[in-house]
């Protein structure tokens, strides 16, 4: 067991407060429950009993081995499981002892991971410690592991996040990723009331993103889970991706199937949503076109709540696939979701307040063909960033709190929300009134937000076909990547239904607004960033009643309470037709 020195995690996890269910166990206690617990608390015995074994008390930086031990070439000192399945991850690395870091607290936690703060005894800096939890040793939790080990040890880039060690010992039975400890994240930033981007602070913060995103695909690297919460930022203004747990080399030239099962719902591009299983650096850009669009609305634009809505989200404001795309590109899930009529496309027109100099670009990085969103390269020398006004030095973008009190805050505020007092203004910076804003919750993470409309095209593959052997799984294996997502056979295609208008769809598609009413949100709260119902309605997506019937049961359940109810419930599964 995993010997970390110090103090045990507060059990407050100070971060996720409006986080996806993936992220919402906020106390170590609950977190921790079941199996984990006792895990935690051998951790916390073995951590005591080791740092008074071998430091006689908290070692001060200058007693400790000066040198740390990773990047030494040396196969000795991993545990033999850890070798036997993530050999390649771990090769010419030597771990750090656990009894080198003092752990401070938990700031996050994973799908399989928990993260915490710690201090490196060594050389007295303070690291994030990600503690992968080995399930039972799980297979596929190591295989994971092992790949986002790989990962990130091929790239090192300051828009980066560095992994600068690991953490174990021959006999523990689990790992820590040892990182540079960054204060905020893009989304925990952008959540904040006050915290309100100007142009060149969006520049910055995007030339950033897509720095880090060239010197991943110029290394074979998809990241495959682009979103704020993923972005982290130091004090010093210095943005870095983070979280490869869904990441994957890629070789442009020899292209390899994939699972389609990756991308938090609400920065997924359309090609995985129909099941692509060949993709490329088209499925980033789409994510970063997403964000920059949201740091400039200062909201997210597509916030869909189920993979259906999602596509029709994507179709309202980026126009549905061209008939030569439907074609080309032939998606497994092609034949359920293309309308019967097109939509047209209207990012310019929805985002007319927008800087000119953005749109170019948003409409680049939101092409519903992914051979047409360009690279990151491109992006990087396109007129958003080569026009007045530049963007701003890292160093210059404003020294926010940490992050991790302003999710305290923030959750804070959702308890009391909850508790029913949230609808009333408060004071904000002495003197001004501001009413929270009606932010939506943070993103679906990719794993469940995918279980949704995969399972039940799973289960009406399994129901339609004799072979159907895809089945739903919490993470699609690395190894197996590109097992699910096969297309289903014609014959027993069920059409769905899409020609009828859409009136009773709320969209997410606020009205834009230029750099001055950016602002002017951000001291008033509301305005222009509030949801608003398109008055310009396209032809529907909706799903027969026969699919319906069929395949979601709990989607008949809604079906018919809005027929008996005349309400739009249904419309929380599928947008209702007229
Ligand atoms: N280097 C770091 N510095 C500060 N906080 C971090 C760092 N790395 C991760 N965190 C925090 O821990 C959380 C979980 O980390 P991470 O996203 O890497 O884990 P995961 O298990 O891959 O999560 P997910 O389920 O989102 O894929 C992050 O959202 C972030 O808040």
């Amino acid at each position: 067991m995993g010997c970390v020195l110090g103090t045990a995690a507060s059990g407050d996890v100070r971060r996720d407060i409006n986080r996806s269910s993936r992220h919402r166990r906020k106390t170590e206690r609950s977190s921790e429950a079941g199996g984990d617990t006792v895990r935690v608390r051998e951790d916390r015995v073995d951590e005591e009993r080791d740092r008074k074994r071998q430091t006689g008390g908290v070692p001060a930086p200058e007693r400790m081995n000066p040198k740390p031990q990773y990047g030494l070439k040396t196969v000795q000192g991993w545990p033999s499981w850890l070798c036997d399945v993530a050999g390649d991850a771990v090769k010419d690395w030597t771990p750090r002892r656990a009894n080198t870091f003092e752990k401070l607290d938990k700031i996050g936690q994973g799908t399989y991971s928990n993260v915490y703060k710690a201090r490196d005894l060594i050389t007295g800096k303070i690291v994030a410690l990600k503690k992968v939890r080995f399930d039972n040793l799980e297979p596929e939790s190591l295989k994971f592991m092992a790949r986002e080990i790989l990962v990130l040890r091929k790239l090192d880039h300051p828009n980066v996040i560095k992994l600068e060690g690991l953490v174990t010992s021959r006999m523990s039975s689990s790992l820590y990723l040892v990182f540079e400890y960054m204060e905020h994240d893009l989304s925990g930033l952008a959540a904040v009331q006050e915290v309100k981007f100007t142009e060149p602070q969006v520049k910055c913060y995007m030339k950033q993103l897509l720095s880090g995103l060239e010197h991943c695909h110029n290394n074979g690297v998809l990241h495959r889970d682009i979103k704020g919460s993923n972005l982290l930022i130091d004090n010093k203004g210095i943005l870095k991706i983070a979280d490869f747990g869904l990441a994957s080399f890629y070789n442009p030239d020899r292209k390899q199937p994939m699972t389609s099962r990756v991308v938090t719902l609400w920065y997924r591009p359309p090609e995985l949503l129909l099941g692509a299983s060949y993709y490329s650096v088209g499925v980033d850009l789409w994510s970063a076109g997403c964000i920059l669009a949201e740091l400039l609305a200062g909201k997210p634009i597509m916030p869909g709540r189920t993979e259906v809505e999602q596509l029709h989200k994507i179709f309202k404001l980026c126009g549905s696939p061209s008939e030569e795309y439907w074609k080309k590109s032939r998606l497994p899930n092609a034949t359920l979701f293309k309308p019967q009529q097109p939509y047209k496309r209207c990012i310019s027109e929805t985002f007319k307040n927008f800087p000119p100099s953005s749109l170019p670009l948003i409409e680049t990085l939101l092409a519903i063909d992914p051979d047409e969103r360009g690279s990151s390269t491109a992006a990087l020398n396109s007129e958003f960033f080569t026009t007045e006004p530049y963007a701003c030095e890292p160093s210059s973008l404003p020294k926010y709190p940490p992050s991790k009190e302003m999710d305290v805050k923030l959750r804070d505020e959702e308890a009391r929300r909850q508790r029913g007092l949230s609808g009333k203004s408060h004071v904000v910076d002495g003197n001004r009134r501001m009413r929270p804003r009606d932010r939506v919750s943070r993103a679906v993470p990719a794993p469940e937000a995918n279980a949704e409309l995969q399972t039940n095209l799973d289960r009406w593959r399994v129901l339609t076909q004799a072979n159907g052997k895809s089945k739903s799984e919490k993470f699609p294996p690395p190894h197996q990547d590109g097992a699910v997502g096969h297309p289903p056979d014609k014959s027993h295609n069920v059409p769905l239904s899409f020609g009828a208008p859409d009136t009773s769809f709320g969209s997410s598609i606020f009205e834009s607004k230029s750099s001055s009413s950016v602002n002017d949100t951000a001291t008033t709260g509301g305005g222009p960033s509030r949801k608003r119902r398109t008055k310009k309605e396209g032809p529907c997506m909706v799903p027969s009643r026969r699919f319906i019937r069929a395949f979601i049961p709990s989607a008949v359940t809604l079906s018919m309470d809005f027929r008996l109810k005349g309400k739009g419930s249904v419309s929380e599964v599928f947008p209702s037709r007229r």
